[in-house]
């Protein structure tokens, strides 16, 4: 190396340069070439297991059941690994840890030790979104979320963890595009390296891939992070799975992130539990969930089932709006014994005897029989719906007695009581009178009773108030909203299937059947193949087994039933108490993610503590729960906003503050940006009154905010939403279409407005989504109903919040 001359510091920095330049071209093309080795795998596996499935489909649908059943799991096997692989190509390898001694890497489950290609004897490793071994079962690649991987997240100077430098890898199209060192434990260096690692590190920028992933256009969709994971984000990812654990953090301190790769770190580590129960992430609008869906397949899982409250109920549509305030009453606790009183309401006993006429004789339907066969049907434990038929048996066995009586038959031959009973039970005059006293139903055809009729709702429900009552009493035939959702789910769980619900099933069932039978014989005879061999039944069995099994995810998301090892819940500030006991029914292992932000609430009063919002899950200082009274809960709290601008978020706060809600948990932003936030205050102009001319300042803000856009972030790059109060939302949306710039940028492909590079939306929707550049109207507006979702609208930008207003600014901004 030729060193430069003291005497010549221009032609030193210049060597000084092209040194560093030499060297990290060198680092790029050696990385380059463990990139292509990792990308090699990649393939050669993806190839194998393509092949492995294909030829296990080839198999056909022959031979024994046994052998029909491990093909179909050697199938749902092979086209996991598939998805998986395919979901891993962005990206795959990111990171290099380089470790002090290979004594460390040896702590970890990794082979990686002995003869790979790439670690360097055990004391370098490269991070990915995978683990990848060669065909010599020799480490290439470590995935993200091993125990030794640990330290390229947490490791820091004060605790290094072993580690000596973590260096980022950034790639694109497989081609690395730069690298980024940080070096964790300088005394670990022999001297010798010191000085070349020096040189490394000055050359190459400090938290460049994070904040390259902060400062990067939004395109609408969630992107993972699990390159620039951060260690006290880190710490949640990895936290063991018992009891509940509550992430608490403010506006863009990676909640939601966090949470989904939590879910794919929980897959790792405890596969097999979770394969076979699954995973539910709940999150608070369709909207949200497509925000979010590209991230867990970036991550390699795929077997999740995400929904919201609204599509909890496989079979309930939720399709109905209403307020606030009633979806509020809803959520309240005291449904769960609202509910039970209904449901106990259609078990009647009757004043007198009831006279029924069965083939011209009178028998008497005796209250002291009703009392007697309610109370041996309530001692089954069953639900409601299926109580039901102990209680008729009972009742027609009474009944079977008078009538034999009083036809002189001989009531203790059988078959004499199997026709008298078949006689009774098919009357009307029975029917009828046996229903009254223990009426079958289903959860919506209850609920819609007890809503639709004032009457019935006061003397069943006499916790509610008037006020609370008028609130939910609705027309019948209206449709369900997703606040019914979790009482639907009660009462499902309160009645069980209907007997009609359970006819039914076996009608379709018997039908479609009958239809694939036919359709059997119909190939039978066009392929001749009627030598005698093969049945219309035969075939049809056959056809049925072949049909595509499903997949964990689609059967538990079928079933209301199914009980989950896991469950995510994003947002969980805005979930009430029935929700709560219905998915503490969906995880008896109450083994659960609360991801959430009290502060960002939706209503006039935020919940006073996250053991408030959780009671129903048996989380220790409820009363009354459906949960055990025991069930663990730990807090973690996140802190650093990798979103909003500093300035803004302090904005933000202060206006909280002023509303009379002064953040619980504030946070500190990793960076500020200049020009970030203005505020526009026109309630002292003309456009305060007049239509016109509000509506022309409206569209001069947003286009001039999608020109700004255009200018950082290229021509149609970056997303902008105009959040106003939801009422106004279609006004907005009408003014500014009026614009033909602007209505052609809020085109929603397929009704997707992620998809819009400009979207106008109420603060409920924008929840838990991210945008370039929030133009946020009449603020004031929002945050007299609610603090929180002011507060939620002014979080959403990644660059720059513009305030407009008509009406008076709110105090504090
Ligand atoms: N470690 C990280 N590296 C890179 N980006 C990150 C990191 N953590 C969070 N982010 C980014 O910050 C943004 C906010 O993250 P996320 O939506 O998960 O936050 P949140 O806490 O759920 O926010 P909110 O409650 O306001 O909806 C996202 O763009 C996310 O990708």
């Amino acid at each position: 190396m030729n060193l430069p001359s003291d005497s010549d510091p221009a032609a030193a920095a210049d060597s000084s340069r092209t040194t560093g330049d030499t060297t990290r071209q060198r680092e790029v093309a050696a990385e380059q070439e463990v990139v292509d080795l990792a990308y090699g795998e990649l393939d050669r596996q993806l190839d194998e297991a393509r092949r492995s499935l294909a030829a296990t489909e080839a198999r056909g649908a022959s031979g024994t059941h046994q052998a029909r059943g491990e093909r179909d799991a050697y199938a749902a096997h092979y086209s996991s690994i598939v998805s998986g692989l395919e979901g891993v190509e962005d990206r795959l390898v990111f990171g290099r840890m380089d470790l002090a001694s290979p004594a460390v890497a040896e702590a970890g489950p990794s082979r990686g030790g002995t003869g790979s290609p790439v670690t360097n004897g055990g004391l370098r490793h490269y991070v990915g979104r995978t683990g990848l071994q060669d065909a010599r079962y020799r480490e290439v690649v470590l995935d993200w979320r091993a125990p030794l991987a640990r330290a390229f997240y947490q490791a820091t100077a004060s605790d290094p963890m072993g580690l000596v430098r973590r260096r980022h890898i950034d790639t694109a199209d497989r081609t690395v595009r730069g690298l980024e060192d940080e070096l964790i434990d300088v005394s670990a260096l022999a001297p010798s390296q010191r000085a070349g690692e020096r040189l490394d590190v000055e050359g190459l920028q400090g938290e460049g891939a994070l904040i390259a992933a902060m400062s990067a256009g939004r395109d609408g969709r969630m992107g993972d992070i699990v390159a620039t994971i951060q260690a006290e984000q880190d710490r949640v990812v990895t936290s063991d799975s018992p009891g509940v654990l509550v992430v608490q953090g403010g506006p863009g301190t990676g909640k939601t992130a966090v949470a989904l790769h939590r879910v794919a770190y929980l897959f790792y580590a405890e596969r097999e539990r979770l394969e076979r129960s699954g995973v539910l992430l709940l999150g608070p609008s369709r909207t949200f969930l497509r925000y979010v869906e590209q991230v867990l397949p970036s991550l390699g899982e795929t077997g999740v089932v995400s929904t919201t409250l609204a599509d909890l109920v496989p079979g309930v549509h939720a399709r109905g709006t209403e307020s606030a305030q009633t979806a509020e009453v809803k959520s309240r606790a005291v449904w769960a014994q609202i509910l039970r009183r209904a449901v106990r309401d259609l078990q009647r006993l009757p004043d007198s005897p009831r006279p029924i006429r069965v083939e011209g004789t009178t028998l008497r339907l005796e209250p002291a029989d009703v009392r007697e066969a309610q109370a041996r049907a309530r001692r089954s434990g069953k639900p409601h719906n299926l109580a039901r038929e102990t209680f008729v048996l009972w009742l027609l066995e009474r009944l079977t007695d008078q009538m034999a009586a009083a036809t002189r038959q001989d009531a203790t031959d059988a078959d004499t009581r199997a026709w008298i009973r078949e006689d009774i039970r098919t009357a009307r005059d029975a029917r009828r009178e046996i229903n009254l006293c223990w009426m079958p139903t289903t959860p919506e055809g209850l609920l819609e009773r007890l809503l639709s009729r004032p009457a019935v709702l006061e003397r069943l429900a006499p916790e509610l108030d008037a006020p609370s009552r008028a609130l939910v009493a609705r027309p019948a035939g209206s449709e369900l909203t997703p606040a019914d959702v979790p009482l639907i789910d009660e009462l499902a769980e309160l009645l069980g299937p209907s007997a009609d619900a359970q006819a039914r099933r076996t009608r379709l069932e018997a039908q479609r059947r009958a239809e694939l039978v036919a359709y059997a014989a119909q190939a039978i005879e066009s392929q001749e193949l009627g030598d005698g061999m093969v049945s219309a039944d035969m075939l049809a069995d056959r056809m049925e087994d072949r049909g595509p099994s499903l997949s964990l995810a689609e059967r538990a998301r079928a079933d209301r039933t199914w009980t989950y090892g896991h469950i995510v819940v994003d947002e969980a500030q805005e979930l009430g108490a029935m929700a709560w006991r219905a998915l503490a029914r969906r995880c008896p292992v109450r083994s659960l993610t609360v991801v959430g932000d009290l502060d960002q609430f939706s209503g006039p009063h935020r919940p006073r503590s996250w053991h408030e919002v959780l009671s129903e899950l048996g989380t220790g200082r409820a009363r009354r729960s459906a949960a055990a009274p025991t069930t663990p809960v730990r807090e973690e709290v996140l802190t650093v906003c990798y979103r909003t601008p500093a300035t803004v978020m302090r904005a933000a706060e202060s206006l909280l503050a002023a509303l009379g809600q002064p953040p619980v948990y504030p946070v500190r932003s990793v960076r500020d940006l200049p020009d970030c936030l203005e505020v526009e205050d026109l309630s002292a102009t003309t456009a305060a009154t007049d239509d016109q001319e509000w509506a022309s300042r409206l569209r001069a803000a947003v286009i001039a905010e999608r020109r700004r856009l255009d200018e950082a972030l290229g021509t149609g790059g970056g997303r902008l939403a105009v959040i106003t109060d939801q009422a106004d939302s279609g006004r907005v949306a009408a003014i500014l279409s009026q614009d033909p710039g602007l209505a052609r940028a809020m085109e929603a492909p397929g009704g997707d407005v992620l998809r819009s590079r400009v979207a106008v939306m109420g603060p409920r929707l924008a929840k838990g989504l991210e945008f370039d550049t929030v133009v946020l109207v009449d603020p004031a507006r929002l945050g007299g109903v609610s603090p929180g979702d002011l507060y939620v609208a002014m979080t959403r930008p990644t660059r720059r919040l513009r305030v407009v207003s008509r009406v008076p600014l709110p105090a504090g901004l």
